[in-house]
């Protein structure tokens, strides 16, 4: 049987690693058919309606914070979407063009959280340099070729399979930069050291975040992650996703403070409890 994993492309994106990453170490034997979308929300929305058995989105950088078509999308889905699997990556970022040096290129193309990744390298070596944002790093290699005056920010392993050079390597600005990507499906999960639960309250009042976290505290439970996002109703109104460290030994406690969360949230979204993939090489 063939799985259809769903991703971030065209292909040669950090996704498409993080799909094949995770399938080295948790599909061996299984026959793969990796399926390039546009976007992370079509991405999303295909597992969502069972064109793809599983999909694979960023959903972390250890510099640029969270990953907010990511977070977004998950929330407004009515499918159930179930965390699989946490996939953390080595991210080196390369600049990648057919200009015979630096001073040719007068455009810079990538993801917005690539382009900020690099945006201390872009400063001092490309200060004139126009910067694109685009839907992934490798939407752009394609044109590069004919065009000597542009540039992309993507991977070595993008640059190789586009057949295009190497200009200048590793300009992130910081060496340690990782990206977490999540498997998605629909399939229920039930054990894992982490769980991902997002909320909304039902209203904007005073302590109504700490009670909801006080929840977990009370019971012992660590958070390893808060986040907000705009709930999109009004400025200042947030939904809040949390991670939980989860373990065999926590699990009551973890479901009955799930339950005090849903009696006093106004919606709770449970995304499943998952482990981490931690890879060291791409
Ligand atoms: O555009 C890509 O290649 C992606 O997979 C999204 C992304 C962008 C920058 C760092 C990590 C993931």
């Amino acid at each position: 049987m063939t799985l259809e994993i769903g991703h971030l492309g065209p292909t040669g994106t950090y996704s498409e690693a993080a799909a094949l990453a995770y399938a080295r170490a948790k599909l061996a034997g299984v026959e793969l058919c990796l399926q390039p979308y546009p976007n992370i929300a079509q991405t999303l929305k295909a597992v969502a309606a069972k064109e793809v058995a599983l999909a694979i989105v960023p959903v972390e950088n250890s510099i640029e914070g969270g990953v907010t078509m990511t977070a977004d999308t998950i929330w407004q889905l009515v499918a159930n979407l179930q965390i699989q699997q946490a996939i953390v990556l080595p991210i080196h970022h390369a600049l990648v063009s057919v200009a015979k040096d630096l001073s040719q290129i007068e455009t810079v193309y990538s993801h917005p959280q690539a382009l900020s990744q690099c945006q201390l390298w872009l400063q001092q070596h490309l200060p004139h340099a126009v910067r694109i944002a685009d839907n992934s790093t490798t939407a752009a290699l394609a044109t590069l070729a004919a065009n000597p005056q542009s540039a992309a920010i993507s991977s070595v392993r993008a640059a190789n399979l586009y057949e295009l050079p190497v200009l200048v390597r590793s300009i992130n600005d910081y060496p340690d930069n990782q990206t977490k990507f999540w498997a998605i499906s629909l399939q229920p999960t039930i054990a894992g050291n982490c769980t991902s639960v997002a909320f909304s309250l039902r209203s904007n009042t005073p302590g109504g975040l700490v009670t909801a976290l006080g929840f977990f505290a009370n019971r012992g439970l660590n958070l390893s992650r808060v986040e907000s996002r705009p709930s999109k109703r009004s400025l200042g109104d947030y939904l809040f996703f949390i991670d939980i460290e989860t373990d065999r030994h926590n699990c009551r406690e973890l479901k009955s403070a799930l339950a005090d969360l849903d009696a006093y949230a106004e919606t709770v979204k449970n995304f499943g409890s998952y482990d981490t993939t931690v890879i060291e090489v791409i």
